[in-house]
């Protein structure tokens, strides 16, 4: 594993977050990343400073040494960016795409009859080892490159091997889902200053709670609900705070942004496979 070469196509936020991980776990040689833009060369020198990796023009990349392409661009770019990709590798080669809607089927179709197609969706916890990532191999996929797949992802956190069907829920649940605990940190922050507590104290008080909680739920056995009654208190504050949570529309409110971010992603697809038939 150490010895695999891995390039990812695009140098944003996303790729960066998976080379950290990736470089932090010493999973894969630092020389053996490769990253790469169309562009921005301060962004190209800024990656390779902190990592150790290698940077590069696209055009630039040793295609045939790659073991394993991530696809990192916007999903509005990824049409554009396989073109040249198919004529520089062989079907042999795996490409993993973290490119939110974008069907495996979309990628073969872009690239050779064949090709090793990994769908995955990981988040940007994965700067630190902590994504929660989803893993959709296309049917064609071996064995062994779904292995190296799982093992490249558990590099950057906890891996789930699902059907693509799941994808866009998934997606919604723990692609974007990062973003919805920021925008709940958000409003605790804003909460504890408009009520005289300096806002840096509430939020490690406040990250620490979901910590715990987090780390609660994945090491005991009683579930969600059981672990909320042990904090409830008959008539007591989290009652309270429960009952203004419900009130005010706390459970649907998430339900309804994983439905949103699930239909969005869903949407993207379409709206993309609407587009190959148009042509
Ligand atoms: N940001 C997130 O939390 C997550 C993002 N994703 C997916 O990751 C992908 C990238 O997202 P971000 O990193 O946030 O975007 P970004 O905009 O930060 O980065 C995109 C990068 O792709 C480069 N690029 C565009 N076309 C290219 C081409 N033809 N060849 C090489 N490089 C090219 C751009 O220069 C830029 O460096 C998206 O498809 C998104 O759906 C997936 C999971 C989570
Ligand atoms: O917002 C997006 O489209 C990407 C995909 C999942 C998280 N960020």
């Amino acid at each position: 594993m150490k010895e695999l070469k891995v390039a990812f196509i695009g140098a944003g936020s996303m790729a960066e977050a998976m080379i950290s991980g990736i470089v932090e776990s010493g999973t894969v040689k630092k020389e053996n990343i490769y990253v790469t833009n169309r562009s921005n060369l301060n962004r190209r020198h800024e990656l390779i400073r902190k990592y150790g990796i290698k940077a590069m023009h696209t055009e630039e990349l040793p295609y045939e040494e790659i073991d394993a392409f991530i696809l990192a661009m916007k999903p509005k770019d990824a049409e554009k960016a396989m073109k040249p990709l198919k004529e520089k590798i062989q079907p042999e080669q795996t490409i993993m795409s973290v490119l939110a809607g974008i069907s495996n089927h979309f990628i073969e179709a872009c690239l050779h009859s064949g090709q090793q197609v990994i769908r995955v969706m990981p988040n940007t916890s994965s700067m630190i080892g902590e994504s929660a990532t989803a893993l959709s191999p296309s049917p064609n996929v071996s064995m062994e490159n779904v292995w190296m797949a799982e093992e490249l992802m558990a590099a950057i956190g906890k891996v789930f091997v699902i059907k693509e069907s799941q994808m866009d829920l998934f997606t919604g649940i723990a692609g974007s889902g990062p973003a919805y605990f920021y925008y709940l940190m958000e409003s605790i922050e804003k909460t504890a200053e408009e009520n005289g507590m300096d806002p840096e104290m509430a939020r490690k008080a406040g990250a620490q709670t979901i910590l715990g909680a987090a780390k609660m739920m994945m090491s005991r056995e009683e579930t969600p609900s059981q672990l909320r009654e042990n904090v409830t208190s008959p008539n007591g504050t989290t009652a309270a705070g429960l009952e203004a949570l419900k009130f005010n529309g706390g459970g649907h409110a998430i339900s309804q942004a994983i439905l949103s971010a699930a239909e969005r992603s869903k949407e993207m697809s379409e709206q993309l496979q609407e587009a190959i038939l148009v042509k």
